[in-house]
């Protein structure tokens, strides 16, 4: 059973679909698979989101049927570079294997540094480095600790017809943010723990300070 949905806060104004395109795409761990890349007008934030959608995506979506989605914040360093100081990477890889396996949706948004940009986290990270842990150090630059609203995903998803998800993600945030605008979340779907030493501290800030579900083994949680 799926909670009651709370009325949307505020009408969400249409967007449409620009332009899809077919890419074929490849992460690690998975078979090449042509993927129909979707852009739009009509976003509230003008940023240039992708929607990434896998095999019979829009069948399941004409038919009513909930579509498993991940509402991926960009990474620029993890999802690009690999960097090992965060998880954002392995999500992302992880996530379109789950996706293209359940013919689902990813909703690439250009929410860098958690909305804050590249440079600004890049300045975070040298703060971080001083022993601020990722959120104070936002908030010690002047920013929120976390500044993404997805206003423009829910848009996103309304202009392709799918109002009932299966999200996939640790943040309860963007489960109640989704909620908020109307979209059924039928489940949350947590994503694996990808632990190394250089994100454990991360982590486990995700974990304390914004709730996010993460299971960190006690020998990686006290390391
Ligand atoms: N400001 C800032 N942003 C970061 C930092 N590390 C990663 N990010 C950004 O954080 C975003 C990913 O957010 P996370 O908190 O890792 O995960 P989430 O999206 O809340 O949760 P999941 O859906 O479970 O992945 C991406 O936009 C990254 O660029 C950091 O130290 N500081
Ligand atoms: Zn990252």
């Amino acid at each position: 059973m799926s909670p009651a949905v709370p009325a949307p806060h505020l009408p969400l104004a249409p967007a449409d679909v620009r332009r899809a395109v077919k890419v074929p795409v490849e992460a690690p761990r998975m078979e090449r698979e042509v993927a129909d890349v979707l852009t739009f007008t009509g976003l509230l934030d003008s940023q240039e989101h992708l929607l990434l959608g896998f095999g019979g995506w829009r069948e399941r979506a004409a038919a009513g049927k909930t579509v498993e989605i991940r509402m991926h914040s960009e990474c620029l360093t993890g999802d690009v570079f690999g960097s090992a100081r965060c998880d954002c990477g392995p999500q992302l890889h992880e996530a379109m294997k789950a996706l293209a396996e359940n013919d689902g949706v990813l909703l690439y948004l250009r929410q860098e540094g958690r909305g804050i940009g590249l440079y600004n986290k890049l300045d975070a990270y040298a703060l971080q480095d001083t022993g601020l842990d990722t959120y104070a150090a936002n908030e010690a630059l002047g920013h929120g600790a976390d500044e993404r609203d997805y206003t423009a995903a829910a848009q996103m998803l309304v202009a392709v017809g799918i109002t009932d998800v299966d999200l996939l993600t640790n943040n309860p945030d963007k489960v109640a943010q989704l909620r908020s605008h109307g979209i059924t979340v039928s489940h949350q779907v947590h994503t694996g723990v990808h632990a190394n030493p250089s994100n454990v501290a991360y982590l486990r800030a995700k974990r304390d300070v914004t709730g996010h579900t993460l299971d960190l083994s006690p020998a990686i949680a006290a390391g």
